[in-house]
């Protein structure tokens, strides 16, 4: 763990859940293929214009500039000034060199508080984000399921299947084949014709990952979908993990619940402030997060704690436990 980690913003949220379903139960180690992904020395940067006070930004390890623009001719003879300031420019460095190896058959966790760059670092391994420096080596196609996963929510369950089975690589052929499956497996009946927006958040997360993993992708990457759904739906939900990762797949699970990632995972990386801070076997990496979660709540998060954080800090008790 780095210095970095210790010193961590008091201000920064957690969210860390205990599923009990998944508490003493630990991913199966399967014999590893040939590296299937390289992320070198990975920096992604977003520019958020306006909107973002200079405090807030700089919690989340953002930089603030100014943006100024040149004021032209007329103007600028009538004003006799140069520039106009049109307000703060966030810079979020939401990756900062990240660099690491995935092998076929490996199932890893990604771990962070919130804002840890997560999700970010998933989206730019499928190529949703470009690299603001550093690149993305992937052998295979990268499928991305999440909570927020680019589905069309004012066309129908049916339309998004069709969709997202193209996005996937499927041929019309294939989703045709796997269609009745996919409705199976998310469980959504009749709702299947009606548009996404009249589905509940656990219908629409079970029907993106009903779809994300229809094709068995080589790389599956996990956005806490498993968090939605009962518990028929997530151990529907592993079971097809294992089935890709036994198919030589590499599977990304990110998750607030540690519980989860154990069971789920043999390898964890520790994001925090959009930097990797520890990439390890599963015990190990979960072992020093714990500890670094049950440290800042013992420094006094507790005490500013509304009733969200309160239930949080409850879950870390038992994580500690
Ligand atoms: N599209 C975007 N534009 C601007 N900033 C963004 C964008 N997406 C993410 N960020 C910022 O990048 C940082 C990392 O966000 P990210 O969502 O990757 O974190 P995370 O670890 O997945 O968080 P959480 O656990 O809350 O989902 C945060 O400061 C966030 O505000």
């Amino acid at each position: 763990m780095t210095d970095d980690v210790a010193e961590a913003d008091a201000h920064l949220d957690f969210d860390m859940e205990v599923e009990e379903d998944d508490k003493g139960q630990r991913a199966q180690e399967i014999p590893l293929g040939d590296p299937c992904l390289v992320v070198d020395d990975l920096h992604i940067v977003f520019r958020v214009f306006g909107g973002r006070s200079r405090d807030r930004a700089k919690r989340s390890g953002a930089t603030v500039k100014d943006a100024t623009v040149k004021r032209k001719g007329f103007v600028k003879r009538l004003l006799g000034a140069g520039q106009q300031h049109v307000g703060a420019v966030s810079e979020v460095h939401a990756v900062r060199g990240v660099s690491f190896t995935a092998r076929h058959g490996e199932s890893i966790g990604i771990v962070g508080i919130n804002g840890s760059g997560k999700s970010t670092l998933l989206r730019a391994i499928t190529g949703l984000i470009p690299p603001h420096r550093g690149a993305v080596y992937v052998d295979g196609k990268p499928a991305l399921l999440g909570v927020n996963a680019a589905l069309m929510p004012q066309m129908t369950g049916a339309k998004n299947i069709e969709i997202g089975g193209l996005a996937l690589g499927m041929t019309p052929k294939q989703i045709d084949e796997k269609f009745d499956e996919v409705v199976e497996f998310a469980n959504i009946g009749d709702f299947v014709d009606l548009p996404m927006k009249t589905y509940s958040s656990g219908m629409a997360a079970r029907l993106r990952f009903a779809i994300s993993s229809a094709a068995v992708p080589d790389i599956l990457m996990v956005d806490e979908a498993l968090a939605t759904g009962d518990a028929a739906f997530k151990s529907r939900s592993k079971a097809r993990i294992e089935e890709v990762r036994q198919q030589a797949g590499t599977v990304f699970l990110v998750s607030h619940s540690l519980s989860t990632i154990e069971a789920m995972c043999t390898r964890v990386l520790w994001m925090h402030q959009g930097r990797l801070v520890m990439d390890g076997p599963v015990e190990e990496v979960a072992r020093a997060y714990g500890d670094f979660v049950r440290a800042h709540r013992n420094a006094g998060t507790g005490g500013r704690a509304g009733g969200r954080q309160r239930r949080r800090n409850r879950n870390n008790e038992e994580l500690a436990d």
